[in-house]
């Protein structure tokens, strides 16, 4: 399908970067944009977002170009989707209902699915009028079932439909908060593990579920705990938690979430309010930027505010410039909490673990422990859960030299030497 997008100029300074993505996102859902269209305007004309001037504008240049769609960079109301139809008698598609689409067609897992469905029901709630409301989609307003017996005479086709997707919204909700309550007791399990959490986040496609794979490879891993990933916005929308065991038994949790855009549909933060608050638990942030994107710097404040809006703040974070095999740049260094790596390159991977380890385990305690040779297992617990500096059998037992966390160490406090 041939789209054309639209988007209004004001004094925002990332205009562009907002348009590239617009065109990003229309390429996600299979569309091709073939013209671009910008309006200065301090804001969107109220009954149809563009002039009309430039509406109608747009409606030769479809015809021209035999265009079906228009895509515009804002969020519409009703009126402006109407009037433009009219007006240049094209599919009107706004930023919200593209990205909608983008993750309902991606959405895999049961949660996501229902993430997906809760966030489309909301976006269209506000948005049905009369003749809107006939076209009710069968697959989201579908099975909300019963009911229909008790409603009061009169009652018109329009709050008919609103009632039915507000029920249905309802029954969605109680069946993610189910789903939800099985992660929260996942999460409280590793809680009382007391194992220290990193969570990769950023802007979508910036390599997050490709570093994930890296580091799971690294050490290891078995090929069928890697994630999927792809070159194409929101490959990820499940959050994957995978265990981190290093050679020298120090370990942590890695956790891979879904990918940021900017103006994220309020619908869709809400919706994946659980999903996305995954980061919040977490002892370390590890932010996957594509550092060979121009408007990287964009992407980074994208990913800062919409972190903020899930309430994930106060959490360490390294800023990891992924993508430097696609730059001039000299890789992997590091310079305070700058990154610079490529996530398929081994020695980025090594570097990475190094910076997690010095940012999560500087609290680790040093021990030297004698363990009379009649405890053995006390050296065999010892040997899995800490790190072993080094071993010596003198006449009394096995001396070890060890760090570990504080928990840890209260355990084994009758041994120390
Ligand atoms: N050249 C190069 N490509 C990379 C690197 N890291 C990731 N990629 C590619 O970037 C694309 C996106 O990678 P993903 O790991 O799926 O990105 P993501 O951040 O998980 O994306 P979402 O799940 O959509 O948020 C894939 O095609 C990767 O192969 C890198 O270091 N160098
Ligand atoms: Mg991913």
């Amino acid at each position: 399908m041939l789209a054309i997008i639209a988007g209004i100029e004001n004094e925002q300074e990332n205009f562009d970067y907002t348009m590239q993505e617009l065109r990003a996102l229309a390429e996600a859902d299979n569309l091709t944009v073939i013209k671009e269209v910008r309006q200065k305007l301090d804001r969107p004309i109220a009954a149809t977002y563009l002039g009309k001037g430039k509406a109608e504008e747009i409606q030769q240049l479809a015809q021209i170009n035999d265009a079906q769609s228009l895509i515009v960079n804002d969020e519409l109301t009703p009126t402006q989707i109407r009037n433009l139809e009219n007006i240049t008698g094209l599919d009107i598609l706004d930023r919200t209902a593209l990205i909608l689409e983008i993750f309902s067609s991606r959405a895999r897992s049961k949660e996501a699915k229902l993430q997906v469905q809760i966030a489309k029901l909301q976006y269209q709630l506000p948005r049905l009028h009369t003749s809107a409301s006939q076209q009710l989609d069968q697959q989201t307003a579908g099975n909300a079932g019963g009911g229909y017996t008790n409603r009061g005479a009169g009652e018109t086709k329009l709050e008919l439909n609103r009632r039915v997707i507000q029920k249905r919204i309802t029954l969605l909700n109680k069946e993610l908060k189910n789903i939800d309550k099985d992660h929260e007791t996942q999460r409280k399990q590793r809680e009382q593990n007391n194992i220290k959490t990193v969570a990769l986040v950023g802007y979508t496609n910036s390599g997050k579920s490709t570093t994930m794979n890296g580091l799971l490879q690294l050490i290891g891993q078995a090929p069928e705990k890697q994630v999927f990933e792809k070159d194409m916005l929101f490959a990820t929308l499940d959050t994957a938690v995978r265990n981190i065991h290093l050679p020298d038994n120090k370990e942590f949790l890695l956790s891979d979430t879904v990918g940021f855009v900017s103006k994220l549909p309020h619908q869709l933060v809400k919706a994946f309010r659980s999903t996305l608050a995954e980061a919040k638990q977490a002892d370390l942030l590890i932010q996957v930027i594509d550092g060979a994107d121009e408007h990287a710097s964009d992407m980074i404040k994208t990913t800062e505010k919409t972190l903020q809006e899930v309430g994930v703040t106060n959490i360490p974070m390294i800023y990891a410039y992924n993508k430097a095999d696609k730059t001039a740049l000299s890789y992997p260094t590091i310079e305070g909490n700058q990154l610079v790596y490529s996530a398929k390159q081994q020695e980025s991977l090594q570097l990475l673990i190094e910076i997690i380890k010095d940012n999560l385990f500087s609290d680790y305690e040093k021990h030297t422990y004698l363990i009379p040779f009649t405890d053995g297992k006390v050296v065999e617990e010892l040997n899995k859960h800490a790190t072993i500096l080094s071993t010596d059998y003198v006449a009394q037992g096995t001396k070890l030299e060890v760090e570990l966390t504080t928990r840890l160490a209260g355990k084994f406090a009758q041994y120390l030497v």
